[in-house]
Protein backbone atom coordinates (compact mmCIF):
# COMPACT_ATOMS: atom_id res chain seq x y z
CA UNK A 1 0.00 0.00 0.00
CA UNK A 2 1.08 3.59 -0.36
CA UNK A 3 3.64 5.38 1.87
CA UNK A 4 2.90 2.51 4.36
CA UNK A 5 5.70 3.12 6.39
CA UNK A 6 5.30 7.14 6.69
CA UNK A 7 1.68 6.05 7.74
CA UNK A 8 2.95 3.50 10.01
CA UNK A 9 5.68 5.76 11.89
CA UNK A 10 3.31 9.05 12.07
CA UNK A 11 0.94 6.60 14.06
CA UNK A 12 3.37 5.22 16.32
CA UNK A 13 4.68 9.19 17.38
CA UNK A 14 1.29 10.96 17.48
CA UNK A 15 1.50 12.47 14.15
CA UNK A 16 -1.70 13.24 12.40
CA UNK A 17 -1.72 12.56 8.41
CA UNK A 18 -4.86 13.46 6.61
CA UNK A 19 -5.98 11.76 3.20
CA UNK A 20 -5.03 15.24 1.59
CA UNK A 21 -1.35 15.28 3.47
CA UNK A 22 -0.82 12.09 1.77
CA UNK A 23 -1.81 13.00 -1.60
CA UNK A 24 0.65 15.71 -1.25
CA UNK A 25 3.42 13.12 -0.13
CA UNK A 26 2.93 10.30 -2.47
CA UNK A 27 3.27 13.27 -5.37
CA UNK A 28 6.45 14.37 -3.75
CA UNK A 29 7.80 11.19 -3.80
CA UNK A 30 7.52 10.19 -7.41
CA UNK A 31 9.23 13.61 -8.22
CA UNK A 32 11.85 12.97 -6.04
CA UNK A 33 12.69 9.59 -7.75
CA UNK A 34 12.22 11.21 -10.76
CA UNK A 35 14.29 14.09 -10.61
CA UNK A 36 16.87 12.58 -8.24
CA UNK A 37 18.22 10.04 -11.56
CA UNK A 38 18.73 13.51 -13.03
CA UNK A 39 20.20 15.55 -10.70
CA UNK A 40 22.04 14.90 -7.60
CA UNK A 41 19.54 15.85 -5.20
CA UNK A 42 19.28 12.99 -2.90
CA UNK A 43 21.21 9.86 -2.38
CA UNK A 44 17.74 8.03 -1.00
CA UNK A 45 15.90 6.82 -3.92
CA UNK A 46 14.05 4.09 -2.44
CA UNK A 47 10.42 3.92 -1.29
CA UNK A 48 11.10 2.99 2.62
CA UNK A 49 14.08 5.31 2.82
CA UNK A 50 12.32 8.39 1.44
CA UNK A 51 9.37 7.85 3.94
CA UNK A 52 11.50 7.20 6.87
CA UNK A 53 14.43 9.13 6.34
CA UNK A 54 13.21 12.55 4.61
CA UNK A 55 9.50 12.34 4.98
CA UNK A 56 9.28 11.41 8.97
CA UNK A 57 12.25 12.48 9.91
CA UNK A 58 11.29 16.16 8.58
CA UNK A 59 7.95 16.17 10.34
CA UNK A 60 9.86 15.19 14.09
CA UNK A 61 10.06 18.61 13.89
CA UNK A 62 6.29 18.90 14.93
CA UNK A 63 7.45 16.72 18.15
CA UNK A 64 10.11 19.11 18.86
CA UNK A 65 7.95 22.27 19.01
CA UNK A 66 5.34 20.55 21.04
CA UNK A 67 7.90 19.52 23.57
CA UNK A 68 10.04 23.03 23.18
CA UNK A 69 6.55 25.10 23.73
CA UNK A 70 6.34 26.74 20.20
CA UNK A 71 3.09 26.91 18.61
CA UNK A 72 3.90 26.44 14.78
CA UNK A 73 0.79 27.37 13.39
CA UNK A 74 0.59 31.18 11.99
CA UNK A 75 4.17 31.40 12.09
CA UNK A 76 7.17 31.96 9.57
CA UNK A 77 9.79 29.39 8.63
CA UNK A 78 12.70 29.83 6.57
CA UNK A 79 14.85 26.32 5.72
CA UNK A 80 17.98 27.21 4.99
CA UNK A 81 19.78 25.15 2.65
CA UNK A 82 16.90 23.04 1.78
CA UNK A 83 18.33 21.05 -0.51
CA UNK A 84 15.18 18.14 -2.51
CA UNK A 85 13.04 20.52 0.43
CA UNK A 86 13.91 18.68 3.82
CA UNK A 87 12.36 19.63 6.35
CA UNK A 88 10.68 22.74 4.66
CA UNK A 89 8.29 21.13 2.21
CA UNK A 90 7.04 17.88 4.47
CA UNK A 91 5.76 20.73 7.30
CA UNK A 92 4.23 22.72 4.82
CA UNK A 93 2.44 20.57 3.69
CA UNK A 94 1.07 19.43 7.19
CA UNK A 95 0.88 23.15 8.38
CA UNK A 96 -1.47 25.08 5.46
CA UNK A 97 -1.66 28.19 7.81
CA UNK A 98 2.17 28.92 8.13
CA UNK A 99 4.55 30.01 5.43
CA UNK A 100 7.69 28.90 4.29
CA UNK A 101 10.86 30.19 2.39
CA UNK A 102 13.03 27.83 0.95
CA UNK A 103 16.38 29.11 0.73
CA UNK A 104 18.69 27.26 -1.65
CA UNK A 105 21.48 28.19 -3.24
CA UNK A 106 22.13 25.30 -5.86
CA UNK A 107 20.14 26.70 -9.26
CA UNK A 108 19.04 23.31 -10.35
CA UNK A 109 17.75 22.39 -7.00
CA UNK A 110 15.77 25.88 -6.90
CA UNK A 111 14.39 24.32 -10.72
CA UNK A 112 13.43 21.12 -8.55
CA UNK A 113 11.95 23.31 -5.50
CA UNK A 114 9.53 25.42 -8.11
CA UNK A 115 8.64 22.59 -10.24
CA UNK A 116 7.47 20.74 -6.54
CA UNK A 117 5.95 24.27 -5.66
CA UNK A 118 4.01 24.22 -8.48
CA UNK A 119 2.54 20.83 -8.61
CA UNK A 120 1.64 20.33 -4.89
CA UNK A 121 -0.36 23.04 -5.20
CA UNK A 122 1.78 25.02 -2.31
CA UNK A 123 0.49 28.18 -1.67
CA UNK A 124 2.03 28.58 1.93
CA UNK A 125 5.94 27.97 0.14
CA UNK A 126 8.50 30.43 -1.53
CA UNK A 127 11.80 29.61 -2.89
CA UNK A 128 14.65 31.91 -2.71
CA UNK A 129 17.22 31.13 -5.09
CA UNK A 130 20.84 32.38 -2.82
CA UNK A 131 23.13 31.95 -0.47
CA UNK A 132 21.61 32.62 3.10
CA UNK A 133 24.26 35.16 3.47
CA UNK A 134 22.93 37.12 0.90
CA UNK A 135 18.82 36.65 2.19
CA UNK A 136 16.98 39.20 4.31
CA UNK A 137 13.99 38.62 6.00
CA UNK A 138 12.02 38.36 9.55
CA UNK A 139 11.32 34.92 10.61
CA UNK A 140 10.15 33.10 13.43
CA UNK A 141 11.92 30.03 13.17
CA UNK A 142 15.03 29.06 10.62
CA UNK A 143 15.22 25.46 10.23
CA UNK A 144 17.94 23.60 9.37
CA UNK A 145 18.67 19.49 8.66
CA UNK A 146 22.33 17.75 8.05
CA UNK A 147 24.28 20.06 9.78
CA UNK A 148 27.86 19.41 10.61
CA UNK A 149 28.77 22.20 13.27
CA UNK A 150 26.31 24.35 14.78
CA UNK A 151 28.31 27.20 15.46
CA UNK A 152 28.84 27.67 11.36
CA UNK A 153 24.99 27.44 10.99
CA UNK A 154 25.01 30.19 13.82
CA UNK A 155 27.53 32.31 11.68
CA UNK A 156 25.97 31.74 8.29
CA UNK A 157 22.35 33.01 9.84
CA UNK A 158 23.62 35.88 12.44
CA UNK A 159 21.84 38.64 10.72
CA UNK A 160 18.37 36.91 10.80
CA UNK A 161 18.60 35.88 14.40
CA UNK A 162 19.62 39.16 15.32
CA UNK A 163 16.25 40.20 13.91
CA UNK A 164 14.50 37.54 16.54
CA UNK A 165 13.99 34.05 14.52
CA UNK A 166 14.88 31.08 16.31
CA UNK A 167 16.83 28.67 15.08
CA UNK A 168 15.84 25.36 15.28
CA UNK A 169 18.86 22.93 14.20
CA UNK A 170 17.96 19.18 13.08
CA UNK A 171 20.56 16.70 15.00
CA UNK A 172 21.60 12.96 15.41
CA UNK A 173 22.69 11.61 18.33
CA UNK A 174 26.34 12.68 18.81
CA UNK A 175 25.76 15.61 21.77
CA UNK A 176 27.01 19.29 20.73
CA UNK A 177 29.55 20.00 23.46
CA UNK A 178 30.10 23.24 22.24
CA UNK A 179 29.58 26.58 23.39
CA UNK A 180 27.25 29.77 22.03
CA UNK A 181 28.03 32.28 24.12
CA UNK A 182 25.90 35.59 22.55
CA UNK A 183 22.87 32.75 22.20
CA UNK A 184 20.60 30.42 24.67
CA UNK A 185 19.84 27.18 23.55
CA UNK A 186 17.93 24.31 24.41
CA UNK A 187 18.16 20.64 23.69
CA UNK A 188 15.17 18.62 22.77
CA UNK A 189 15.59 14.66 22.45
CA UNK A 190 12.95 12.66 21.10
CA UNK A 191 12.59 8.82 21.74
CA UNK A 192 11.13 7.42 18.98
CA UNK A 193 8.97 4.23 18.35
CA UNK A 194 9.35 2.15 14.96
CA UNK A 195 13.35 2.84 14.18
CA UNK A 196 16.15 3.01 15.17
CA UNK A 197 17.42 6.32 14.95
CA UNK A 198 17.14 8.83 17.39
CA UNK A 199 16.85 12.78 17.02
CA UNK A 200 18.09 15.93 18.59
CA UNK A 201 17.12 19.35 18.21
CA UNK A 202 19.40 22.70 19.18
CA UNK A 203 17.12 25.02 19.39
CA UNK A 204 19.05 28.60 19.73
CA UNK A 205 17.83 32.24 20.15
CA UNK A 206 19.71 35.69 20.76
CA UNK A 207 18.86 36.32 24.63
CA UNK A 208 16.72 39.30 23.31
CA UNK A 209 13.93 37.60 21.92
CA UNK A 210 10.93 36.05 23.33
CA UNK A 211 11.02 32.47 23.37
CA UNK A 212 8.47 30.04 25.19
CA UNK A 213 11.82 28.90 26.54
CA UNK A 214 11.12 28.71 30.52
CA UNK A 215 13.90 26.10 31.70
CA UNK A 216 16.65 23.71 31.00
CA UNK A 217 17.99 27.11 29.02
CA UNK A 218 21.56 27.51 29.27
C1 LIG B 1 23.69 18.96 3.53
S1 LIG B 1 22.56 19.58 2.35
C2 LIG B 1 21.06 19.46 3.25
C3 LIG B 1 19.85 19.49 2.37
C4 LIG B 1 18.50 19.37 3.10
N1 LIG B 1 18.31 20.42 4.06
C5 LIG B 1 18.38 18.03 3.80
O1 LIG B 1 18.33 17.98 5.02
O2 LIG B 1 18.33 17.00 3.10
C6 LIG B 1 22.91 21.31 2.39
C7 LIG B 1 22.20 22.13 1.32
O3 LIG B 1 22.47 23.52 1.57
C8 LIG B 1 22.83 24.16 0.37
N2 LIG B 1 23.73 25.25 0.80
C9 LIG B 1 25.02 25.16 1.18
N3 LIG B 1 25.49 26.37 1.58
C10 LIG B 1 24.45 27.24 1.46
C11 LIG B 1 24.30 28.63 1.71
N4 LIG B 1 25.30 29.36 2.17
N5 LIG B 1 23.10 29.21 1.48
C12 LIG B 1 22.05 28.47 1.00
N6 LIG B 1 22.13 27.14 0.73
C13 LIG B 1 23.32 26.54 0.96
C14 LIG B 1 23.49 23.09 -0.48
O4 LIG B 1 23.41 23.36 -1.87
C15 LIG B 1 22.69 21.85 -0.09
O5 LIG B 1 21.57 21.68 -0.93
Amino acid sequence: MALERLKELCFLNGIELKDEHLEKFERYKELLKKWGRKINLTSILNDREIEEKHFFDSLLGLKAFEVYGFNPEGKSFCDVGSGAGFPGVPLAIVLKNSTFTLVESRHKKCVFLEQLRRELRLSNVKVSCCRIEEHEGDYDMLLMRAVKDPKNAVKMTEHLLKRGALLCIYRGKEEFKGELPEYKLRKVSLELAGVNFKRQFLIIHPPFSTSPLSKEES
